[in-house]
């Protein structure tokens, strides 16, 4: 933030990354400067970061150097996502994405999903009564089944062995479980579905029950359940209504955050927020999906992923107003059936950024007041026009 100007700017890293990541990158920076431009009450101020998997082919890495010191200086980052067609999968995750969230201590990754209005969800019974999806799922972002730990040996021989061992600290587990709590409890119903798989994974995840049961002790007010990972699939999608708050390891909560996702809708609509919830380092949002190889280059990726993320950027940044601004009008073009076609609809990228974007203009230019005579003076300086 410049001390210098009384209306906040933050500073904001972008790296789109690959496949469809600069494009929906592309359209959220459209989107999140119309708002500042129309509300006039904080700016933002983008650099780019071409870190990609082009950028390894060229460099052999997708960090430079000092790279991460840089990124540091920001308030926030906002990332596309990572993964090639010519670079193995465990290559460009754990060169960039992985390589982000675990030195900058991202430990908590939050999920929300709801029904946004106007979207069909696929289940007749969540389609009836929409309001019975609304969760937040907190999954934790550095240790767990991503924490790196394993190796091969004797590779390609009939006795190879390859190992991927889980890791589970009181530490890690403690400090997520705490915010997770918090987040329940900072929610309307104040509701937390503990997730494990701790009948067969017998030794982190029984931890992970332990601390919940010691951690859930500083939270009366918040009524807490437990489920195996299993069992929490068809809870889900029989029982929605039943849920609020879900907290889960890395692993178990990266694959019950996609199913969520596509019950409410798809895949394409939700959004990713990788927080430092210290606040020592800057934390990161993203769309929840991936590169989508099989949509690049065709302007069909659904862009709501990355709107709905630009909202919780801003949240996080304390633009409260903004935020809901925000997803007001991304609700309004939702609900008058401007949608991609992963939602039924045959509308492109750019017509549904178009759309918020004319939105954020009606809708918002009231609330900041600083467009609302019609000069477009605000704007014009912003250079957004
Ligand atoms: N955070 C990240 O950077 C992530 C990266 N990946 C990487 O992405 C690559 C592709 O992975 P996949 O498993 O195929 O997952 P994916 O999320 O890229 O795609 C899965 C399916 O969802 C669809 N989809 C994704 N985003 C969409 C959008 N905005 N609008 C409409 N449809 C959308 C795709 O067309 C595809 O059918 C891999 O390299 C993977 O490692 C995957 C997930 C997260
Ligand atoms: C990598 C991945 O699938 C995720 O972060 O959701
Ligand atoms: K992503
Ligand atoms: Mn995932």
């Amino acid at each position: 933030m410049s001390p210098s100007s009384t209306r906040p700017v933050y500073r904001i890293a972008s790296i789109p990354g690959d496949g469809i990541g600069p494009e929906v990158i592309s359209t959220g920076i459209t989107v999140l400067k119309k708002l500042a431009a129309v509300l006039g009450t904080f700016d933002l101020q983008f650099d780019h970061f071409d870190w990609s998997s082009d950028y390894y082919k060229k460099y052999g890495r997708y960090i430079p150097e000092g790279g991460l010191e840089e990124l540091k200086k920001y308030n926030a980052i906002f990332f596309g996502a990572v993964g090639a067609p010519d670079v193995p999968d465990h290559i460009s995750l754990w060169s960039l994405r992985l390589a982000l969230v675990q030195p900058l201590q991202h430990y908590a990754n939050v999920r929300p999903t709801r029904v946004l209005r106007g979207i069909t969800p696929p289940l007749t019974s969540t389609a009836t009564n929409p309001q019975n999806l609304d969760w937040v799922i907190i999954r934790e972002n550095t240790e767990g089944e991503y924490a790196g730990q394993g190796g091969r040996t004797h590779v390609g021989q009939p006795w190879e062995v390859a190992t991927e061992v889980a890791i589970f600290t009181r530490h890690g587990i403690e400090r997520l479980m705490r915010f997770a709590f918090e987040t329940a409890q900072k929610r309307k119903r104040k509701k937390l579905c503990v997730v494990t798989k701790s009948n067969a994974q017998r030794s982190g995840l029984v931890l992970w029950d332990e601390v919940a049961k010691i951690v859930g002790r500083e939270f009366p007010d918040v009524e807490w359940d437990k489920m195996l990972v299993d069992a929490m699939t068809t809870r889900m999608v029989l029982h929605p209504e039943t849920l609020d708050t879900i907290v889960a390891t890395n692993l178990h909560a990266d694959i019950l955050s996609d199913l969520a996702a596509s019950l409410a809708g798809s895949i394409g609509i939700a959004p990713t927020s990788n927080l430092d919830p210290t606040r020592a380092n800057p934390s990161m949002f993203e769309p929840i999906h991936g590169s989508a190889f099989d949509l690049v280059g065709k302007g069909t990726a659904n862009p709501v992923g990355t709107f709905w993320t630009a909202a919780e950027m801003l949240r996080w940044l304390e633009e409260e107003t903004a935020a809901d601004g925000l997803m007001e009008c991304i609700e309004n073009v939702t609900e008058r059936g401007v949608r991609t076609a992963d939602l039924g609809g045959n509308a492109g990228t750019e017509e549904v950024t178009r759309e918020v974007c004319e939105e954020i203009e009606r809708v918002c230019g009231g609330k900041g007041g600083r467009v609302a005579d019609g000069s477009g003076r605000e704007a014009l300086e912003s250079g957004e026009y």
